[in-house]
């Protein structure tokens, strides 16, 4: 995949953790909003991202247990699902 010009690979950054990603949601309650739409396309692919919500940011990490915690494309799918959310928010 094409690493340089789409809107998931702007937003993640491959770590030991896994892919990572901040969001500047802005406010909690907007976080919130934010995060209850990432778990549905969560459930929807049976695969969970780590969740850190704050004020005034999302903190995403996605990595596959199921392939002893490395990164799949099942990452890399999610990650674009949930860049194409908060773009449709107006999230950064
Ligand atoms: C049994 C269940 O389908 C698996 O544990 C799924 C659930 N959600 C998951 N989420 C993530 N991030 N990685 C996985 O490997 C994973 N596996």
């Amino acid at each position: 995949m094409d690493s340089t010009d789409t809107t998931a690979d702007q937003n993640w950054t491959q770590t030991p953790d896994g892919l990572v990603a901040d969001f500047a949601t802005g406010t909690m309650v907007r976080g919130l909003d934010f995060v209850t739409r990432i778990v549905g396309v969560a459930e929807a692919a049976n695969h969970h991202p780590d969740i850190d919500l704050r004020y005034p940011r999302v903190r995403l990490t996605l990595i596959t247990h199921d392939a002893e915690n490395t990164v799949t494309e099942k990452d890399h799918a999610l990650a674009r699902q949930i860049s194409q959310i908060a773009a449709d928010l107006g999230i950064d």
